[in-house]
């Protein structure tokens, strides 16, 4: 019988915690639609069919099957149901959303992660251009510093940087795709073996710092200024820099990094990707990126996309609580339900107090530290 235990990865809230999250939530649902994107709701459920794009190694779904045998899954994540809808309903191009909602992702037993996580976010459908980025970092900046979070730090990435370098190498195609794979894995050995016929080039001092490409913005740059002249990489190099300027302008305290060793945070990007840190802790804050080639899995027409999701759970991890302020609890008769309600209203914090007994009521302020009003004024009798 496990009826007293929760799936793993899981968890009750309440009180203090679940009230917090509520206000975030709230908090950021104002701050999105004062900014004029527009609410989408989707299901829970989900045809697995939906999330193919996913990394599935990092995204296990939880599986269910409908009625009909076909395979459900609890959605990992919300940005795929956006690119569905986007593709099913004929809505008119451009459009801004706002979304908030549970994701579940299946994580290794004793991982320590929760299984089930809350995001709010944003997805821009239809500019190419970008500022619709920016509005995405925008969103998730000026949202960081609406909620006092301090010491925030953005990682830029660009999910097309590796594939367009490793394309430039003048190496067997096996070779090219076993140096990536020991880039993303850090495995020096296997990479600087893969990496020796690069000795000689004008890419061998770049081939030699690439696996720690990471870290402060202008001094990685310095490093991608070494190589030599490749026509594609112009315009990717050319977006990071003036996006890095642009975070430095309209939010001069965060600290912008960027990593060109890793591979794309979600396997649908294909443009620039963008997370939020503090230094309390490892997960991220919010991550986003753009997808233009996404919405062609759906339909037949390229559309650009990008978005960001907050991960909610991390936004209350590092907000102060507030304490517990003093309730007023008030005591009163069946009869006096009126009189009880006028003075409900009187009071910013207080709470009727459902008990019959004077003498309960009088625990229930001392245990829970309120102030006590007696609309009976049993206490005088
Ligand atoms: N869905 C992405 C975040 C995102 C929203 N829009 C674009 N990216 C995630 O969970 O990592």
């Amino acid at each position: 019988m496990k009826n007293k235990n929760l799936p793993s990865g899981t968890r009750d809230e309440f009180g203090t915690e679940a009230e917090v999250k509520e206000t975030i939530q709230n908090k950021l649902f104002q701050g999105f639609r004062r900014r004029g994107f527009r609410k989408l709701t989707t299901p829970v459920l989900e045809y697995s069919d939906v999330f193919q794009p996913l990394n599935a190694e990092n995204y296990r779904p939880y599986q269910l099957l409908d009625e009909q045998g076909e395979p459900l899954v609890l959605r990992p994540d919300l940005t795929l149901p956006v690119a569905r809808v986007m593709s099913t309903t004929g809505i008119e191009l451009p459009v801004k959303w706002y979304y908030g909602g549970d994701v579940f992702r299946v994580k290794k037993q004793l991982s320590g992660s929760y299984n089930q996580l809350t995001q709010a976010g944003i997805e821009i459908v239809g500019y190419k251009g970008l500022k619709a980025d920016w509005e995405c970092l925008e969103v998730a900046l000026a949202g960081c510093r609406d909620m006092a979070i301090e010491n925030v730090t953005i990682e830029l990435s660009h999910a097309k940087f590796v594939d367009v370098l490793i394309d430039q190498l003048d190496l067997p195609e096996p070779t090219k795709a076993g140096l990536k794979q020991a880039l993303f894995a850090k495995d020096l050995s296997k990479y600087n073996q893969l990496a020796q016929p690069l000795a000689e080039t004008p890419f061998s001092s770049f081939i030699n710092e690439w696996p720690w490409l990471f870290g402060n913005f202008d001094e990685v740059m310095k490093v991608v200024d070494t190589l030599p002249p490749i026509e594609e990489l112009k315009g990717i190099v050319n977006h990071l820099k003036s996006t890095a300027a642009f975070i430095q302008q309209l939010f001069p305290k965060v600290n912008v990094t960027l990593d060109l060793s890793i591979p794309s945070p979600q396997s649908y990007y294909t443009g620039m990707a963008f997370r939020g840190f503090t230094d309390k802790s490892s997960g991220y804050l919010f991550s986003g990126g753009r997808y233009d080639d996404l919405l062609t899995n759906f339909q037949n027409v390229k559309t650009s996309a990008v978005g960001v999701a907050f991960d909610v759970d991390a936004l209350v991890e590092r907000t102060s609580f507030p304490d517990d302020t003093p309730t007023t609890l008030i005591f009163f008769e069946d009869d006096q339900w009126q009189e009880a309600e006028a003075a409900l209203s009187k009071f910013a914090n207080a709470t009727l107090c459902l008990t019959d007994d004077f003498e309960d009521a009088k625990r229930l302020a001392a245990s829970t530290n309120s102030q006590l009003i007696d609309l009976t004024k049993a206490g005088e009798k």
